[in-house]
């Protein structure tokens, strides 16, 4: 039940170290399901998320141990193809286990995901590319149960949409599939291409990351290899933001510009000047914050993943500003609480409307998904007075040491447990 107290009115300035991708980690150790070789994976962000996955890949058989700081090391047998319903309604990305193991044995059985706090968040997508694939699937009792006697086909699959998820699942099961795997309108986020890289490592033969059309030759089996999970793109571009509500000056260590697609632009278009050199992304703002108009897409778009952050931040810029969320149908969990701090938005179906006001006021607030927490500190960090954020679990499941980070640039803020 712990929570964060935050005294908000400081200018940040220093250095964060941008930790290891929570997006990518999660699916490079799933990637570790397809082969019994050692696959070693360092710069594992150290967060609630990467532990629940330790715990399913322990419930399938494998080995999982640390060996050294952030650093994993994950093999052996799969002894278990189910992925239960207490994991899976933790973390979604569990889904992500179907298409390896029924690569590796031929049959799964995983628990449906269902919904979140953010939408509904289907998986027909997974499940209609694992079909291409030649897998029976069927669902009952809440699980779906698949399998692949005969083992699993190449194919040519085309997703409706570049879903994420459906991507990296339909990508892992291909790479030891009978034949070639086409993906067409595949997702072209960086932590593709960071799976892609990991694969190709692993013995995978992969072409097309970053295009939107994946190319699988499969092979017969993949073999260990070490590996470092990519810099947190969103982690990074979320203390871009803390450097812009504070109008501070921050050194993000180890972030890259190119992994932030349009973040970069609509952070300059708000004021906040962004410089990369070889340590990582400077991110200041010496003048005023200023409104933009922003929308949800696919990589190279502006993430979803960034939008409750930028709404914190044009709820103090300068005129009015819009945010239309086209990825995810429930989004907006965090306008009641930032309104609760004194913010002017307006919610009009997809769409937001900001109205910049002057300052926010601290109030106690409750945290309602990951992205939507923080948004909540960074209000926080430029209101006047104390605010008090519960619920910080969902805070956990992604952000790595966030107190520890933002008070040593100078924030007030701690964590309490009550
Ligand atoms: C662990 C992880 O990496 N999570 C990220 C991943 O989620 P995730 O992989 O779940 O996101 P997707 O790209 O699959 O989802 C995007 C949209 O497609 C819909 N959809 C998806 C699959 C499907 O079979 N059917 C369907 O309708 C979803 O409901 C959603 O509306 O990408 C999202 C979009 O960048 C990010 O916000 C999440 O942080
Ligand atoms: C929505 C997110 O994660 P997940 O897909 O794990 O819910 C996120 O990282 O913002």
């Amino acid at each position: 039940m712990d929570r964060f107290i935050i005294r908000g009115g400081k200018r940040l300035e220093g250095e964060i170290d941008i930790a290891g991708a929570k997006n990518s980690g999660l699916k490079l150790m799933v990637a570790g399901l397809l082969c019994p070789d050692r696959l070693v994976l360092s710069n594992v962000p150290q967060i609630a998320d990467i532990r629940t996955m330790c715990d399913l890949l322990r419930r399938l058989g494998i080995t999982v141990e640390e060996c050294g700081l952030r650093t994993l090391s994950i093999g052996g047998e799969i002894t278990s193809v189910e992925a239960p319903y207490d994991i899976v309604s933790k973390m979604r990305a569990s889904i992500l286990v179907l298409g390896p193991l029924l690569a590796r044995r031929r049959e799964a059985r995983v628990s449906l995901p269902g919904g979140c706090a953010i939408g509904t968040r289907p998986v027909d997508m997974h499940l209609k590319g694992l079909e291409v694939l030649g897998a029976k699937i069927e669902l009952e009792g809440g699980y779906i149960n698949a399998s692949a006697p005969d083992g699993l086909k190449g194919g040519r699959i085309i997703l409706p949409f570049a879903s994420v998820g459906a991507t990296e699942n339909l990508l892992m099961a291909a790479t030891l599939a009978d034949g070639r795997t086409e993906i067409v309108n595949a997702a072209r986020e960086p932590e593709i291409t960071d799976l892609v890289n990991c694969l190709n490592a692993m013995g995978a033969q992969i072409t097309g990351a970053g295009s939107g059309t994946l190319v699988i030759e499969g092979v017969k089996a993949l073999h260990g290899a070490e590996y470092a999970v990519m810099p947190d793109r969103i982690e990074c571009g979320t203390y871009a933001c803390a450097a812009g509500i504070t109008g501070g000056d921050l050194l993000l260590v180890g972030g890259r510009a190119d992994d932030l697609g349009a973040v970069i632009r609509t952070l300059e278009e708000t004021g906040v000047e962004v410089t990369e050199d070889a340590r990582g992304l400077r991110v200041r703002r010496t003048g005023i914050l200023r409104g933009v108009d922003i929308v949800t897409e696919p990589y190279p778009g502006f993430p979803t993943d960034m939008q409750a952050q930028f709404m914190a931040m044009l709820s103090v810029a300068e005129g009015a500003s819009t945010i239309t969320e086209t990825i995810f149908e429930n989004r907006f969990m965090h306008v009641p609480e930032l309104n609760r701090m004194g913010a002017q938005i307006k919610p009009q179906g997809r769409s937001a409307i900001i109205r910049g006001v002057e300052r926010l006021s601290g109030a106690p607030v409750m945290a309602t998904d990951l992205r939507a927490s923080f948004s909540l500190i960074l209000a926080g960090l430029a209101a006047e007075g104390e605010t008090q954020l519960g619920d910080i679990h969902h805070l956990d499941r992604g952000y790595e040491g966030v107190d520890r980070k933002l008070a040593a640039c100078g924030a007030d803020i701690e964590r309490v447990t009550l």
